[in-house]
């Protein structure tokens, strides 16, 4: 699996104005997983020119909406890379467009899929009584079911999502070594060794010994990771918690995370980097790991679990807030 970077030909530049075709105005949800932003458009026919000035602009918290990113469902038939997802899962109707709050286009949002569930299911899109939902993203097709919240979770809805097959960018000498970067985080004295970790879209996990360095960490500027990556990367700093068991008697590990995520800075989570994180933990630590990992983010705890089959799942909570209409004028206004 590599991450390649995502195409952008797909969306059109409208001329002169950032406005979509269709009117001045934009219905809009805003939802979170763990305090993973979206503003989340319907544009099931195709008809929005999602331009990157008006994901920046839609994204942006002051002027905008706000949010880490912004989501489209559109139908698959109507992208290229939607048509790739139906050939091989033709129930994936629906495809998932993502991108970060810079305008930049991503492969994958862990935590936006559970959101884009939760979003389908609004619009009457998916019944999670129906069983599971298959979707297109740009790392593959994605599975999402309903589970039950774990014991002493605080919150409603959790949806588990089968993430496809994970790896080591570095091979098995990256593994043995458990590093294949360096990298240097603001705030803390020396750069540290890291592991490059694929989960569809690139990440970059560096252990911590503890969570004062962890709080020590500046992520206001992005790590400078070594050598550079080529597409770029989101970077993990995680503190290992060690293991302890569920209520249901399993025994999982725990670990604390921060996020910078590229294209966007540091977020109060991230789905795709916490599997990073706990696939990260679980390869430094050797056989007989557990498979089961809680990540504790600023925003919330997600559970990531290595599966037999070489996929990573996550779950966690998806959260609807709100429902706007935006006045593309006003949001245009003065750029
Ligand atoms: N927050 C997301 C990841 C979003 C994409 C990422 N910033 C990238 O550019 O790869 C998640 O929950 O996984």
């Amino acid at each position: 699996m590599t991450s390649a970077p995502a195409p952008t030909s797909t969306v059109a530049t409208p001329a002169p104005a950032e406005v979509p075709s269709h009117g001045a105005t934009l219905q809009v949800t805003k939802g979170h997983g763990t305090q993973n932003d979206f503003v989340l458009l319907d544009d099931r026919t195709g008809a929005v020119e999602l331009s990157a000035a008006l994901v920046r602009e839609l994204a942006d918290r002051r002027a905008g909406l706000g949010g880490d990113g912004v989501i489209r469902v559109v139908a698959s038939e109507r992208l290229p890379e939607g048509a790739v997802v139906l050939a091989e899962e033709p129930a994936a109707t629906w495809f998932m467009d993502y991108r970060n709050a810079d305008g930049s286009v991503a492969e994958m949002c862990g935590n936006g899929v559970r959101v884009f569930a939760a979003y389908l299911e609004r619009l009457g899109l998916w019944d999670a009584a129906d069983g599971e939902l298959a979707l297109g993203t740009r790392a593959g097709v994605r599975r999402v079911r309903r589970v039950p919240v774990p014991a002493g979770i605080p919150d409603d809805v959790w949806y588990a999502v089968d993430m496809g097959r994970w790896s080591v960018p570095g091979g098995a000498a990256a593994v043995e070594a458990g590093a294949d970067a360096d990298v240097e985080v603001a705030g803390l004295p020396v750069a540290r060794a890291a592991l490059s970790i694929d989960v569809g879209n690139p990440h970059t996990v560096l252990a911590l010994p503890d969570e004062a360095e962890l709080a020590a960490a500046d992520l206001t500027r992005a790590p400078v990771v070594t050598p550079v990556p080529p597409y770029g990367t989101n970077v993990e700093l995680v503190v290992p918690l060690g293991e302890e068991r569920t209520p249901e008697g399993t025994v999982v590990g725990r670990v604390r995370m921060r996020v910078h995520e590229r294209g966007v800075g540091e977020t109060r989570s991230c789905g795709t980097g916490a599997c990073a994180a706990a696939l990260a933990v679980r390869t430094w630590a050797g056989a007989g790991a557990p498979d089961e990992w809680l990540v504790d983010v600023p925003g919330g705890t997600v559970r990531v679990t290595a599966l037999p089959d070489g996929h990573v799942e996550l779950a966690g909570p998806a959260v609807l807030v709100a429902d706007a209409t935006v006045d593309l004028t006003a949001l245009t206004a003065g750029r």
